[in-house]
């Protein structure tokens, strides 16, 4: 008998898959058991990743080729819809979700923003988002943990605390945010191409994003009336790197001290978010590789708003090791286990 949890990946020849077997590899109480993948199964993982040459792995496999009764732990690195119906199949482990598929409550708000019917709703009772630091109390006990999206986390992270605190007007949230090209998984898309995102900013989703409705679901739970976020995303030639800056009107009576202090009473005692000193900005760079995210809170040249900003790692906070974090908790592990790393800077 092991004391080690055994994982399997599904989804290990993706970005977010890939990153998830880089977390794990030093992860001091996990087995990797198993990795899965589509058209690439029955390929070595040092095949399709050389970082991975010098590590012993098990070699790629079709999902349903596993033997799940062997299986703690099952992360879902797979594309919406793929991954609930896959992981509807999947009876005994828990689960850690990365896709977008247990994250919306409604199953007609799923349907009408990713243009599918949900095709395991009976199991969204059995989810819990899993924004780690808001979720705590509810994944020693979940079966299946919903990680948030990459936006949504670094949206949510600087923006619950004020609204929590209602210090800030929810109904006039506008977020621009931008992502490294990572952000759209590994698949050849044109618009991905070196040649489209190289020295190029590009917005997209303009009005209609599919990230909507998942920050408007969570910031109408803690505003506790029903709000309308803008959100306005960019794909910026880079590879891993999050950024959001919130735009947001005070509240009666609150001030940029305010939020600062809201932030710092909310994260002060956090491993993984910190809210920097005075004045200085997050950057994508101060958290590369890593799980942490840093905020901010600024003054806005208009006195009755605020800039709320953060970075994450998309592939680390924004996925894989906001997954990490989740199934330490499920499994009644240190939070932080597997995820002490550093930021890699320059
Ligand atoms: N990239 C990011 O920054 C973030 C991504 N996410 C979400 O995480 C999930 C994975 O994203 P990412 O890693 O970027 O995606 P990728 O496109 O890089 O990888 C997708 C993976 O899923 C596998 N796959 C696709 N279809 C099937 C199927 N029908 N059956 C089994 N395996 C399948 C692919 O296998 P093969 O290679 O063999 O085709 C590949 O391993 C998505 O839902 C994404 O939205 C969440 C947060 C951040
Ligand atoms: C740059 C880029 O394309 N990013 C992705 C978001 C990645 C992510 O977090 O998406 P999920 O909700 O699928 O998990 C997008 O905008 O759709």
């Amino acid at each position: 008998m092991t004391d080690r949890i055994r994982i399997a990946v599904l989804g290990a020849s993706g970005y977010t898959g890939a990153d998830l077997v880089r977390l794990a590899l030093t992860h001091p109480r996990v087995e990797i058991a198993a990795l899965a993948a589509n058209a690439k199964a029955g390929q070595s993982m040092q095949a399709i990743w050389p970082h991975f040459a010098p590590y012993k792995l098990p070699t790629l496999v079709k999902p349903e080729e596993i033997d799940f009764s062997t299986i703690d732990v099952v992360f879902g690195c797979l594309p919406h819809a793929a991954s609930a119906e896959l992981l509807s199949k999947v009876e005994g482990p828990r689960i850690v979700d990365l896709s977008a598929d247990f994250r919306l409550t409604d199953p007609a708000v799923y349907a009408e923003w990713y243009g599918n019917a949900h095709p395991a709703p009976a199991l969204l009772t059995e989810a819990v988002y899993g924004l780690t630091e808001y979720a705590r109390g509810l994944l020693p006990t979940a079966r299946i943990a919903a990680c948030p999206g990459c936006y949504p986390t670094a949206a949510l992270l600087a923006l619950l605390p004020l609204v929590e605190g209602h210090a800030v007007d929810a109904s006039t949230i506008s977020v621009f945010a931008m992502s490294g090209v990572s952000g759209a998984g590994r698949s050849l898309k044109e618009a991905n191409l070196f040649p489209e995102v190289a020295e190029a900013v590009h917005p997209y989703g303009i009005g209609k994003h599919r990230h909507m409705p998942e920050i408007e679901q969570e910031i109408t739970r803690y505003a506790g009336h029903p709000v309308r976020v803008g959100f306005t995303p960019h794909l910026v030639p880079m590879n891993r790197g999050e950024l959001v800056t919130a735009t947001v009107d005070l509240a009666e009576g609150a001030s940029l001290a305010t939020l600062r202090e809201l932030l710092a009473q909310r994260y002060d005692e956090e491993p993984f978010v910190h809210l920097l000193p005075e004045g200085v900005a997050p950057a994508t760079r101060m958290v590369r590789g890593s799980n942490h995210a840093v905020v901010n809170v600024f003054a806005d040249r208009n006195p009755r708003r605020a800039l709320v900003i953060a970075a994450i790692d998309n592939l680390v906070k924004g996925s894989s090791g906001q997954a990490v974090q989740n199934m330490n908790l499920m499994m009644g592990l240190g939070e932080t286990l597997g995820l002490e790393a550093a930021p890699l800077f320059p």
